[in-house]
């Protein structure tokens, strides 16, 4: 079969790769399988008819997709062992180091993993070994991802664990995936290049050519540090790292002149902060990278004794983090401003697990072959999860797993008391742990994720799969599709948000129970401060965005409405300098906010919001959605804490179709705000909440942590058009001091000679 090149490139599996001195060849490795398209060499997408297939290498149970160590072989070689249940060996033991670092060891029976130039087990789509190399061979303080990502004790002395990223434009089903996606012999080059994402050709935005860019495993009292390199062409990029408090460290939280200037291309700059306990990510704030691939998983392990749920589940593996994001097949800049006659509004295309996925073009029916998420398990255990959604798009993502109930047991990094549920609705920003308890048939079993809202027109969707170790590949039933799903039975955070009824079908993030202490300064019944927030879109008129002279930005969201986002009226404007190191530098007449409006600001009044915060303050927070658009709820983020959410609601007043400020203000005055503060009441702690579409959130939090925090809504679109405020914590003299040499940055307008 003389198969172009181009399409056997992209088609693994079908072809083998042989190496030769002359250099590669390629041969099929089997015949053209029914269904399958021989021909699509001049497409720049990986494609097959039919249903979706897991893809997996030919029955090696250790063998790895493209390079990518994909799934632990087996818990029992890879596990952290919680329980009393079964000794497992860590896996990321240094054969140069400390020996075993989880309490029980045991050889391993198993094949190794990949083995990195250094002799290390490595996980490449982890990057555990970093390409961090040259400053951990310069300090010998610094411990490598692999090293860090490991079973915490008490006792053990934290770490000093150290990144490198290195950021870059790049293309999914790039070149490199010539070079080392799996051949005949399963050789496993354990730092491959090659993006698949769901086998659609894009240019995309990497940390260290990898979708999901590398993951941050660490234990509770670890340091970390990132130095982040910025190679890409003609931008500038901030890291966040979502659901990090900062105490201490507020100068690097990543927000763009909030907490430092963006680190121009050709620089690097260090992050180091120390991680509160928790699934968490990390993600650009600057424009839209996030959306083109720059995000990543952040996770804060404790000692199986410092969380209240660790009884319950008997593996914590670093294989098991579900990153869900959506996903565009083009530069996320195409959606902005936002087009008026194809591809209008901001909706992705498809939809990712860990940056695998499968896509079935709608034009034609093809589905690309590329390789499905896959996470193993072993029958009798009970394993924890970590899924982040890090979606940008407005859509929540529902996760469903085929025959396994869901028992919750954190979000947004808290722990709450465990509930029971079949699928998790989750909104851009949220996390939530799980527990999985590996009880059915060993058999391969579904995993789907589901764009609600906006993204049901298109009816974008993911699928993956989990494995029982030593069983099939292939789950038994069809795949699901995102009109017959698997059944959803109970719901956590159902969409339509009525959380203050008695129900058997849904759980909201209200009736969770923290599973903490809680300071019971939050639940006395007055704040110290008391903030109401109502948020929504303003729609220009054409003539008035148009008007000559006048650049205002503006979205085309999906109707072709041409608006920008307020809070409390005012749309966002990021200041010229960053507000922690060059507050001076900032012209006063730039802040604003609802008390303090300049003079003759519009309807568009467009300033650097900013809400005033004592120090140690109990602040009550009332988030009130204007937007009033039905099915779109706004999950709001607050950086430097978790707030305990007091109340999700709608206006109990039949009469009143639509609320608004005035409304929920009336309500709190006649007492009618749902809050959670009676004795026994545990509310849950969380960073991200969606506030439901005509309703409100009641947030509570003390001001413990000084600084400059942005408080958004984390739909990336609505954030670059000013649906953001930032909270000043205490005052300058509460912050620790700039770090030494902190870059600057700010207007250059000098006198004109
Ligand atoms: N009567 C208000 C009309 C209005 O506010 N139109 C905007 C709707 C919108 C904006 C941004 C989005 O991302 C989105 O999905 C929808």
């Amino acid at each position: 079969m003389g198969c172009s090149a181009r399409y056997c490139l992209l088609a693994l599996s079908l072809c083998l790769v042989t190496v030769h001195a002359f250099g590669v060849r390629i041969m099929p490795k089997r015949k053209k399988e029914a269904g399958t398209i021989d021909d699509q060499s001049t497409s720049a997408s990986w494609w097959q008819a039919g249903t979706a297939t897991p893809f997996h290498d030919s029955g090696n149970e250790f063998s790895s997709t493209h390079g990518l160590v994909q799934t632990h072989p087996s818990s029992i070689s890879d596990g952290y062992s919680f329980g009393s249940s079964g000794a497992s060996a860590n896996p990321f033991v240094s054969t140069s180091g400390s020996g075993p670092l989880s309490g029980s060891f045991r050889s391993n029976p198993l094949p190794p993993l990949t083995k990195s130039s250094n002799g290390k087990t490595t996980l490449k789509h982890l990057d555990f070994t970093s390409s961090a190399t040259a400053e951990l061979r310069r300090n010998p303080a610094l411990s490598a991802p692999d090293e860090c990502a490991r079973a915490c004790r008490e006792g053990e002395p934290p770490r000093i664990c150290y990144y490198h990223f290195t950021l870059e434009m790049y293309t999914v089903l790039g070149a490199a995936c010539q070079v080392c996606t799996p051949n005949a012999t399963n050789v496993v080059w354990s730092h491959c290049q090659c993006v698949l994402a769901d086998g659609v050709e894009r240019g995309i935005l990497t940390a260290n050519r990898m979708l999901p860019g590398p993951s941050i495993q660490v234990c509770e009292n670890d340091k970390v540090v990132i130095d982040v390199e910025n190679h890409m062409e003609g931008m500038e990029v901030t890291i966040h790292w979502h659901g990090i408090w900062q105490r201490g460290s507020q100068y690097y939280d990543g927000v763009p002149f909030v907490t430092q200037c963006p680190i121009q291309q050709g620089n690097t700059f260090r992050y180091q902060w120390q991680g509160n306990a928790g699934t968490h990510f990390w993600h650009a704030h600057t424009g839209l990278q996030k959306l083109d691939g720059l995000y990543g998983s952040i996770v804060v392990r404790q000692p199986p004794s410092k969380d209240p749920n660790s009884h319950l589940y008997d593996y914590d593996l670093t294989t098991h983090v579900m990153l869900l994001s959506d996903w565009l097949h083009e530069d996320a800049a195409e959606r902005y401003p936002g087009r008026l006659a194809v591809n209008t509004g901001q909706d992705p295309e498809s939809v990712l697990i860990n940056g695998k996925g499968q896509f079935r073009d709608p034009n034609t029916g093809f589905m690309t072959n590329t390789p499905l998420e896959v996470f193993t398990i072993t029958p009798g255990r009970r394993y924890r999860f970590r899924m982040i959604n890090a979606f940008a798009s407005v859509c929540p993502a529902q996760l469903t797993i085929e025959g396994h109930n869901l028992t919750v047991i954190a979000t947004d990094g808290e722990p709450v008391q465990p509930v029971q549920v079949n699928t998790i609705i989750s909104f851009s920003g949220e996390r939530y742990d799980f527990v999985i308890e590996a009880s059915n048939r060993p058999a391969a079993y579904w995993i789907q994720v589901r764009g609600l809202g906006e993204c049901g027109i298109k009816r974008a969707q993911q699928l993956g799969i989990l494995r029982y170790a030593r069983g099939p590949y292939q789950p038994s039933t069809p795949a699901p599709t995102y009109d017959i799903g698997i059944p959803q039975g109970v719901v956590m955070n159902p969409l339509d948000a009525r959380c203050n009824i008695p129900r058997t079908d849904a759980i909201c993030v209200s009736q969770l129970k923290n599973a903490q202490h809680i300071d019971p300064a939050i639940l006395q019944e007055r704040p110290d401060v008391k903030i109401f927030l109502p948020f929504r879109f303003f729609v220009y008129r054409p003539e008035m965005l148009f008007q000559p002279n006048t650049y205002n930005r503006y979205l085309v969201a999906p109707q072709g409405d041409h608006v920008i986002s307020l809070i409390d009226e005012i749309s966002y404007m990021a200041p010229p300098a960053p507000l922690i190191s060059q507050y001076d530098d900032i012209n006063p007449e730039q802040f604003c906010n609802g008390d303090n409006r300049p003079a003759n600001c519009g309807q568009n009044c467009m300033c650097t919001h900013k809400v005033d915060i004592p120090l140690n303050a109990v602040v009550e927070m009332v988030l009130v959605d204007e937007v009033q658009i039905v099915n779109l709820s706004h999950p709001f983020h607050l950086h430097g804490y978790s707030y305990n959410v007091i109340g999700i609601g709608r206006s109990p007043d039949q009469n009143v179709k639509k609320i608004n400020l005035k409304h929920a203000l009336d309500l709190d005055r006649r007492g009618l705000l749902e809050r959670h503060l009676k004795q026994g009441d545990l509310p849950p702690a969380k960073d991200t909440i969606a506030v439901p579409n005509n309703g409100y959130v009641v947030l509570r939090f003390r001001a413990t942590n000084p600084g400059f925090w942005l408080l958004h809504c984390h739909f990336l679109f609505h954030i670059v058009i000013g649906m953001n405020v930032v909270l000043q914590v205490g005052t300058q003299a509460d912050l620790p001091p700039v770090p030494p040499n902190f870059p600057t940055c700010g207007d250059h307008l000098p006198p004109i000679n």
